[in-house]
């Protein structure tokens, strides 16, 4: 490993941790920066960063036990380097444990914290002497602590869950975090059927699985990096995940249909539902800013799209032109992302009932003004990837009640959900794939009318 490694991990968790940068914004601009380290070091450096924020509350909850001085009393320097070393102690079986204390030593001292070198070695001494006899609180007596500290997860986040689920169910979801999952992609069968791909990536070493609940998706791992993988330049496939799929699939999307996404970047539902229009279809595709929109221009450019036009629009701001044109609106909107708080490490710290309900009155602003650019039949389908039912079920039973629009059936696109309502959640760590919502409606004849 080279010895500056340590430092780039140690950097990337200052500024998360000082900047509140979010942690796959903080690992993605020092491995750019880092290219050409190699395959190892990255891997080391992405590991320690996820790993670290992952457990975050975990590992304070231990050095608290072993530290006069309490982390969040700790220098956010010193705080940071506590975190590595326990995180090396308990979940890096290549590093020893040592060897994890006297590098955290040197690196406490290298910065400027060379009084601190006993501080830091007695802690993670005790903590490596101690480790199989931490005391964790307990399950039965205080379910929500126990939660809290093992999963690493607020106990207001457990809060909201506790309203639509119980703790096994919760456990499951929880769980899933912790495993290595696959990446999964969507194949673009435009240009290479599924079986071909696979086999192309096959031979090169991608360990590839076919997923289960969308046809054209693999699940992908034992790769260094995505643009590295055959086929990424020539838009062969997208990072998508199925139950994003599935959305677009609930729309029902036909050739030559207009399909207006409106909260759209990076765009992995606007490419799906061009190739699903063809090209006597368009897709209108829009997010806030344009950053978010350049994201969007990527990917159509990458997957060799002409039906697609891009535009910078707050989606709150009814646009008059498109009233009544579009045969479906696909409402993938902003929310509090908890079903895919496993795959970004900090979400699930920035949570609040508060936040959640928030974003569940943003929905219903945008909720209530896309529905006029729906022609009468034509559809909505409005998704989230979250789980709980604040921003979910009842924003659709209240969209569907204060609306000229009927939920619909989406069992033939999502078995064995209860999709026969017209509203299904997906969950990570029980379905094979990511937290997330779909919700689809009929416009009736007279949408727009009593609307104006
Ligand atoms: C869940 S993501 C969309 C993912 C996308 N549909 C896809 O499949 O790749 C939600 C998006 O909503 C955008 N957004 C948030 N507020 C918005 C607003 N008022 N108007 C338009 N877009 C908004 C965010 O920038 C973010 O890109």
């Amino acid at each position: 490993m080279e010895k500056n490694t340590r430092e780039v991990v140690l950097s990337i968790l200052l500024d998360i941790e000082k900047n509140h940068t979010f942690s796959n914004t903080a690992l993605g601009t020092a491995l750019r920066a880092n290219q050409f380290m190699s395959k190892q070091d990255r891997a080391y450096i992405t590991r320690m960063v996820e790993g670290v924020t992952e457990k975050r509350m975990r590992l304070d909850y231990i050095v608290n036990q072993f530290s006069k001085t309490k982390i969040n009393k700790c220098k956010p320097l010193i705080r940071c380097v506590l975190r590595m070393g326990t995180y090396e102690i308990f979940y890096m079986d290549s590093v020893q444990d040592h060897t994890a204390c006297n590098l955290c030593v040197k690196l406490a001292a290298d910065h400027g914290f060379g009084s601190l070198r006993g501080f830091v070695n007695g802690v993670l001494r005790n903590i490596a002497r101690n480790k199989d006899s931490i005391v964790f609180p307990d399950q039965e007596k205080d379910k929500r602590a126990y939660y809290s500290v093992m999963y690493s997860v607020p106990e207001e986040l457990l809060e909201i869950l506790e309203r639509d689920y119980d703790y096994e169910t919760i456990d499951r979801i929880l769980a899933s975090g912790d495993s290595d999952r696959p990446t999964a992609i969507r194949v673009n069968t435009e240009k290479i059927s599924v079986t071909a791909f696979s086999e192309k990536l096959r031979q090169n070493g991608i360990t590839v699985e076919r997923g289960s609940m969308n046809d054209t998706s693999l699940l992908i791992s034992g790769y260094d990096y995505i643009r590295k993988v055959p086929g990424f330049f020539d838009g062969e496939f997208v990072v998508q995940d199925q139950s994003s799929c599935l959305a677009v699939k609930a729309a029902g999307i036909n050739e030559g249909d207009l399909v207006v996404d409106v909260c759209a970047a990076p765009g992995g539902k606007t490419m799906y539902a061009a190739m699903l229009t063809g090209s006597e279809g368009h897709v209108i595709s829009r997010d806030l800013t344009d950053k978010k929109t350049e994201l969007i221009e990527e990917n159509i450019e990458r997957l060799g799209l002409s039906n697609v036009t891009v535009q910078v629009h707050d989606a709150r701001e009814f646009d008059e032109e498109l009233t009544g044109k579009a045969d479906v609106v696909i409402a993938d909107l902003p929310c509090s992302g908890l079903g895919i708080m496993g795959r970004k490490n900090d979400i699930k710290y920035h949570v609040s009932m508060e936040s959640v309900k928030e974003l569940a009155q943003l929905q219903r602003e945008i909720l209530d003004t896309v529905c006029r650019y729906v022609k009468p039949g034509g559809t909505l389908v409005y998704s989230t990837c979250t789980i709980d039912s604040i921003e979910n079920d009842e924003n659709a039973v209240w969209f569907a009640d204060t609306h000229d629009f009927s939920l619909c059936g989406i069992d033939d696109v999502v078995p064995e959900h209860g999709g026969e309502r017209g509203f299904v959640t997906l969950h990570q760590g029980i379905d094979e794939c990511d937290g997330f919502f779909i919700s689809k409606f009929r416009a009736d004849s007279n949408n727009q009318i009593g609307q104006e």
